[in-house]
């Protein structure tokens, strides 16, 4: 063993076959202070990664499945940075009250790992309490699971609250007789628009209004190695970071 090897941090990779996860290994497999012992996927035992001495795991899978992948690792002192969408504010506290009893572990969950989303997030908060009208349209390939996003969820959501504490009411919106859908997802009172077609990977823009002008901020992820260097930096930080971190904003600081 080299000593490279010797000092390399041991990942574990759930939802490997996937079209993160392929994307997670190799990426973790180019480190070179990192290592892969472990690639999991559907059908595959958990235990494998106690097996390898993971040290920290990447979870990219299905909201169905990563509430007990996640509670494994905390129960196995295992570090965990989650991709995977579905992270209510209930499924958030939950994992609050697992980590409660086990102090030195430290989990990431990120609902986007690319550096310019998590940018557009921010810049859009910022923006929120200017504009009375803000709509988000996320833009995703077609084989994605969930919708609304996780990005556009999360973005919704700082949002709201922003133009809750400058005051703001409901966007102005006369609207009637709607087609069911037509005006998108209410989340939080921000409107949210899904687009699924095949070409596109990860898009959002997040359209802002008042009087006599409009203001557009948009990012694309045109390819997934955009998530990696997000994912990488959280796989390098999340052992120095006991408890619940949300978002990559804290960890780019
Ligand atoms: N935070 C971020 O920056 C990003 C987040 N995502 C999110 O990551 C998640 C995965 O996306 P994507 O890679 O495109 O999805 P894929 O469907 O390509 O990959 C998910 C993989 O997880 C596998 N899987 C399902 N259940 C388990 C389980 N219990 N244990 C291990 N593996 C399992 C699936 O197997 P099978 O197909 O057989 O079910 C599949 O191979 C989604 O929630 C997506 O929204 C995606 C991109 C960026
Ligand atoms: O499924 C995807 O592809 C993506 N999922 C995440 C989300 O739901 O926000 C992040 C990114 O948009 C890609």
């Amino acid at each position: 063993m080299t000593e490279q090897q010797k000092t390399a941090a041991r990942v574990g990779v759930l939802g490997a076959r996937g079209r993160m996860g392929m994307e997670v290994c190799k990426a973790v497999d180019s480190a070179a202070d990192l290592e892969l012992v472990a690639a999991v996927d559907q059908g595959d035992d958990l235990d494998a990664v106690a097996q390898a001495g993971a040290e920290v795991v990447v979870d990219f899978t299905t909201p169905d499945a990563v509430m007990d992948n996640l509670r494994w690792c905390v129960e196995h002192g295992v570090h965990a940075v989650v991709g995977t969408t579905g992270f209510t504010g209930q499924r958030l506290a939950e994992v609050r009250g697992w980590l409660a009893g086990r102090p030195g572990v430290g989990v990431v969950i990120a609902p986007n790992f690319g550096i310019g989303a998590v940018l557009m997030m921010q810049f859009a908060a910022r923006a929120a309490r200017y504009f009375e009208s803000v709509e988000i349209v996320e833009q995703h390939h077609p084989r994605k699971l969930d919708a609304p996003s996780g990005t556009a969820t999360h973005t919704a959501r700082l949002i709201a609250a922003a133009r809750a504490d400058a005051g703001l009411g409901p966007a102005p919106d006369a609207t009637r007789d709607e087609v069911a859908g037509a005006r998108g997802a209410d989340i939080d009172g921000v409107r949210v628009h899904a687009v699924r077609a095949t070409g596109l990977v990860a898009h959002q823009e997040v359209l802002f209004g008042t009087t006599g002008e409009t203001l557009t901020i948009r990012h694309d992820s045109y390819d997934r190695v955009s998530f990696m260097p997000g994912v990488l930096l959280a796989v390098r930080e999340v052992g120095r970071r006991p408890g619940l971190t949300v978002g990559l904003d804290a960890l780019l600081d």
